[in-house]
């Protein structure tokens, strides 16, 4: 596939022009720079360019979030419709995107994320449709005017994609004094000013993020998504340790698919809502990859089925009790 400059392909701008994202001379330009022979073949380095069935079969793949895919379907069919109803001169609204996510660590917010960014990209929502993670640290200043400055830097770089600020609840952490409430109300400023080619998710700890909307009712009503990500049981970690394992071309042996289920649900009773989610779960299984490699270095038999097998022995518990 050939793009342009930018990363875009043919159907990239077309679907921005259809969305209402390029205007017909922008679009008639951007089609004419590419056809003039001024593009630029995907150089040997860069990855292919996935399609949109791709991304979405990746977002499937993910277990469980059912309501992550149930959303997914429903702004693809509402921006399919609107781009009908604009063919017939309809009103066609613009889509507000801003999401709250709420779940504990490691259950999914940030993959969820750039997987949404992605997709909204295919789709035309989004111009670049990459990810900015964004904390406390990157958005309030330590003196009059920095918060500005920082918050406008970093939504400087997010437009065209999402920023994700991650323990959102973080910026009221002051109380008034603070200059986190000059950053909030800076990222609505924001908001506002790019609102159709930037999109903003708040995440963190349900609770947190909960008291955090209830005391800014303002910011509350500008986030029309709400997302839970609960935390996985034990047999839908087991499942997402057999989908990394594959992805990478390992396999779990019987006893060691026992020995992580054990591990599990003893961090699982250990650590409550920190034990880790899917997180831990990747945490032991590149761990056993690395001890693997060791244990075959060892022992000098790198036949193809030794590659594969993650063993018993690779599982480690100590590292993560
Ligand atoms: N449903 C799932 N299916 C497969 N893998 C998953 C799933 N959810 C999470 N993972 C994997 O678990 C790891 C941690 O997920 P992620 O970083 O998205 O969690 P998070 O909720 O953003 O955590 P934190 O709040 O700590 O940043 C990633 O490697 C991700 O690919």
């Amino acid at each position: 596939m050939k793009k342009n400059l930018l990363g875009k392909s043919y159907g990239d701008i077309l679907n921005m022009f259809e969305y209402g994202k390029l205007t017909t001379e922008e679009t008639i330009k951007k089609l004419s720079v590419m056809r003039s022979g001024k593009v630029a073949q995907i150089q040997q380095t860069e990855p292919p360019e996935e399609c949109l069935d791709e991304i979405l079969a990746e977002l499937e793949s993910l277990i469980g979030l059912d309501n992550v895919k149930g959303l997914v379907k429903e702004i693809q069919a509402y921006i399919q419709i609107q781009k009908k109803r604009r063919v017939e001169q309809l009103a066609a609204d613009a889509l507000v995107l801003h999401m709250i996510f709420r779940g504990n660590p490691g259950t999914g917010k940030t993959t969820v994320a750039r997987l949404l960014g992605k997709i909204f990209q295919k789709m035309g929502v989004l111009e670049k449709g990459h990810l900015i993670e964004v904390e406390r640290a990157d958005l309030v200043g330590e003196y009059i005017g920095h918060t500005a400055v920082k918050v406008r830097d970093q939504i400087k770089r997010s437009i065209g994609g999402i920023m994700f600020i991650d323990e959102a609840y973080s910026l009221a952490r002051g109380g008034e004094k603070d200059f986190g409430k000059e950053a909030i109300d800076a990222l609505v400023k924001g908001m506002e000013d790019y609102k159709d080619n930037l999109v903003l998710i708040l995440a963190g700890y349900k609770d947190e993020m909960d008291i955090f909307l209830r005391s800014n009712p303002g910011l509350k009503s500008r986030f029309p998504i709400h997302i839970d990500f609960p935390d996985y049981n034990l047999e839908e970690l087991l499942l997402i340790a057999e989908r990394m394992v594959e992805k990478r071309d390992y396999k779990l042996s019987l006893s060691s698919k026992a020995k992580l289920a054990k591990i599990i649900s003893k961090k699982r009773i250990e650590d409550g809502i920190n034990s880790g989610n899917a997180r831990l779960v990747r945490n032991i299984i590149e761990r056993a990859i690395r001890k693997q490699a060791v244990r075959l270095q060892n022992g000098g038999n790198f036949s193809r089925e030794n590659l594969l097998l993650l063993s018993n022995d690779d599982i480690t518990e100590e590292d993560f009790l």
